[in-house]
């Protein structure tokens, strides 16, 4: 045993050794400098030494209800912790502290399945902010903040989530009263899924359509008091769950709820946006949308803080496993390889590290646009709102689907280990996958995104002057008919990709019309396109991408060797997408299938560029053991003595024989049963 771990830890060493460039200088990166880096380590020091906040029965051998009670257990210490450090620190913001907990790396390292309180802070208290007024800010955030309510965000219905016009829930004015009235008029119209809501939350922001003076006016947000603040029951009228188990997020307590004529006040109604007044007079906002301010902000914040830190930690367990498992044979004779000498490994390990820096670009430029738009909104300027939301739709869709696909691809590339829940890869995928569908289903969103790029092609002569810089290719697009040679520069494959996107763009314009000339309704002609719909917002997507991670190694404050390997990551992101579409690429860009070869001989040759430095790479993502939580990933390697430790502690192995074999096996195998 000492033998095996001594190689496993002597190989994990020589690659660390072999890098070309400094890891830590790429750890600076990647967190935004060197300050950044050193606060990041602070926090994670005072979470993670507390040994509070450690649990010593592995969660997947918890019951249900253990899970859950031992999630509210370590979420009040941790959540107690966060205030205490914000009491006596103020070198590191609030915001700051609270994303790297919620972020999905600090916290998970204490609830592996999610927190019950994730969505007081990450969409409660964002409603109050952007739809609440001042008083009802200064109200519902102060005591949200300090945690007096906890508090949870109720928009799904049993009967809707997607199409959330079609919400059942109502809310109907009653002004006699100066209240409203909610009620859930089918089962179809209880709330399900919203985070905590189960038993966790006292109150809840509510969608309901708004009805007064016997008029419907669309969804709005309510602030709802769920149960009595010191007895925790129920209100009158209010019929409240958890709706059981699922595929992970088991300690988030997703719940359900219902309304039986259920009064509330009028200030109830967040009237930033829309207002009714004491007599029930409806005030209608600039833009009805305004409402759906929440939902982009979660997108938003999931592209870096739920796609690229999962993906980042799954592809940093696959490369450290595959520096240290050894297997088969490269050569006759000759001892086993490490599994990241095959070059079918790298291409499942090396296109998902260049995918966390490419996705991590792209949010660093979301969340800055994030930012500027809700400056603007607040001065009532929403011109840059469709760009902001067609954005955030398919970096939201496509970030989470490649994480999707390439954490499979990394649990693929671990063997059988990687199935075994202490690799760790199991709550990877399962807090993940779910990112695919909440908070908007992706193909929902990219076709949200291709109703806003098929718009911006039938405007984009009249509206060049004022284009918005994401569409910018689309004005400037000449159809790639006229021969130009291919060339593997950056600045080609960038092109390359516009082409691919705006060639795209046109076609399914095109078809949409051809569709209605033939005597299709609009919307008949949009649902027959819907397959390549979905796939423009995905091209014009991958462009943006490409576009913004070039840009990212051109403008990277790095030494040379480090932007050497940004280069040659990104090279690598482009030529693995493209290869993945090259029909698109034969038919909207100027590559000819005689140039396919060569871009596939690129592809080999950036993939053993990049084998020396893989575990450089993924030891620059700097994730603490605790937070990666991986038999298979830890930084030293000692794999199998892991993978080992980790089996005893099965409740099984606490007692030779079980029980089961008196009551049952014995007398089965006697013929006594
Ligand atoms: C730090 C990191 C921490 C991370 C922790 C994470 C924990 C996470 C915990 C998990 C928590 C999970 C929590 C949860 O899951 S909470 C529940 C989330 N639910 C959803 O996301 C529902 C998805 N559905 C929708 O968003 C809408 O219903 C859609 C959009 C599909 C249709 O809607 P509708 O039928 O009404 O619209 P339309 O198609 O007629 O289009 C009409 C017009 O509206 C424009 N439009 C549409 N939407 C927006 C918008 N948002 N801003 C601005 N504009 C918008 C659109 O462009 C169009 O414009 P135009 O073309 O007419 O000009
Ligand atoms: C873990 C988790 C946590 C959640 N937390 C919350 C929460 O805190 N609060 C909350 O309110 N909600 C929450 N949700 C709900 C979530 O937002 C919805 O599940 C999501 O918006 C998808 O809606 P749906 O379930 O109705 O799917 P559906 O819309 O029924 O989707 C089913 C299928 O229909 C397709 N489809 C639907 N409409 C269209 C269309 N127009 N065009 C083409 N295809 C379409 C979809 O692509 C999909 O393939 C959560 C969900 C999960 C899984």
């Amino acid at each position: 045993m000492v033998g095996i771990s001594d190689k496993c830890t002597e190989d994990i060493a020589r690659e660390r050794k072999k890098c070309s460039f400094s890891s830590t200088e790429l750890t600076h990166f990647w967190d935004g400098g060197v300050e950044l880096t050193k606060r990041r380590k602070l926090l994670e020091n005072y979470f993670l030494s507390d040994p509070e906040l450690k649990s010593s029965v592995p969660l997947e051998y918890l019951s249900h209800k253990e899970k859950y009670e031992r999630s509210i257990k370590l979420s009040c210490l941790f959540f107690k912790k966060i205030s205490n450090w914000l009491e006596h620190n103020d070198t590191i913001s609030a915001m700051e502290v609270y994303q790297s907990v919620l972020g999905g790396s600090l916290g998970s390292a204490v609830l592996k399945d999610g927190f019950p309180f994730a969505v007081h802070y990450v969409m409660f208290i964002p409603t109050i902010i952007g739809q609440g007024t001042m008083a009802q800010q200064a109200h519902w955030i102060s005591r949200a903040w300090n945690l007096e309510i906890m508090c949870t965000y109720a928009q799904t219905e049993l009967g809707h989530g997607t199409f959330i016009r079609g919400l059942e829930t109502t809310s109907t004015y009653d002004p006699d009263t100066e209240e409203f009235v909610l009620h859930s008029p089918t089962l179809t119209s209880y709330k399900w899924w919203p985070g905590g809501l189960g038993h966790t939350c006292n109150y809840a922001v509510v969608l309901a359509q708004l009805y007064t003076k016997g008029q419907c006016h669309g969804i709005h947000p309510f602030v709802v008091q769920l149960r009595d603040e010191e007895t925790w029951m129920p209100l009158p009228g209010i019929k409240i769950g958890e709706i059981g188990c699922k595929l992970g997020f088991n300690t988030v307590n997703n719940g359900y709820l219902g309304f039986d004529h259920v009064r509330i006040p009028r200030d109830r109604l967040l009237m930033k946006n829309n207002k009714v007044l004491k007599d029930g007079t409806y005030v209608k906002s600039q833009n009805d949308k305004l409402t759906y301010g929440t939902m982009i902000f979660v997108r938003v914040i999931v592209v870096r803080g739920v796609a690229a830190s999962n993906l980042a930690k799954a592809v940093t367990i696959a490369t450290r496993y595959s520096a240290v498992r050894r297997q088969s044979e490269l050569k006759p004779g000759e001892p086993e390889p490490q599994i990241m000498e095959f070059q079918t490994q790298q291409y499942k390990l090396f296109p998902a590290i260049a995918t966390v820096f490419a996705i991590k670009s792209s949010a660093t430029w979301l969340w800055d646009v994030y930012n500027s738009v809700t400056k603007d909104l607040d001065q009532g300027d929403l011109d840059k709102l469709p760009e902001l939301h067609a954005m955030a739709c398919c970096l939201k869709a496509i970030s989470t689907s490649d994480a999707n696909q390439m954490i499979e691809t990394c649990r693929f590339a671990c063997g059988g280990h990687g199935y075994m829940t202490s690799s760790n890869f199991p709550t990877i995928y399962s807090s993940l996958t779910a990112a695919v569908t909440y908070e908007g289903e992706n193909t929902v969103l990219l076709l949200q995104t291709a109703r806003y790029l098929v718009k911006a092609w039938s405007q984009r002569d009249v509206t060049s002057a004022t284009i918005t810089a994401t569409l910018k290719y689309l004005s400037d697009f000449r159809p790639s008919d006229i021969y130009q040679p291919w060339s593997l520069t950056m600045s080609n494959l960038a092109e390359a990709f516009r082409l691919v996107a705006a060639g795209k763009i046109k076609y399914c314009s095109e078809h949409i019309d051809y569709l209605i000339q033939k005597g299709y309704t609009s919307e008949d002609a949009w649902n027959a396109t819907s397959i390549q719909l979905t796939q423009i917002a995905e091209a014009h997507c991958r462009a943006f991408i490409v576009d913004t991670f070039v840009k990212e190694t051109e403008v990277a404050v790095v030494s040379e060797p480090v932007r050497k390997v940004l280069v040659q990551l990104c090279e690598l992101y482009s030529v693995y997408w493209l290869l993945k579409n090259v029909g698109d690429f034969l038919v909207y860009s100027h590559l000819k299938i005689s140039d396919v070869d060569a871009v596939n001989e690129r592809l080999a040759e950036l993939l053993a560029a990049i084998r020396p430095n893989a575990v450089g790479i993924v030891d620059s993502f700097d994730f603490h053991d605790d937070i990666l939580d991986s038999a298979l990933g830890a930084y030293d390697g000692r794999v199998y003595e892991r993978i080992f430790e980790a089996a005893n502690k099965s409740p099984l192995n606490a007692e030779p024989v079980n029980e089961s074999f008196h009551k049952y096996l014995k007398p089965f195998l006697k013929g006594q049963m």
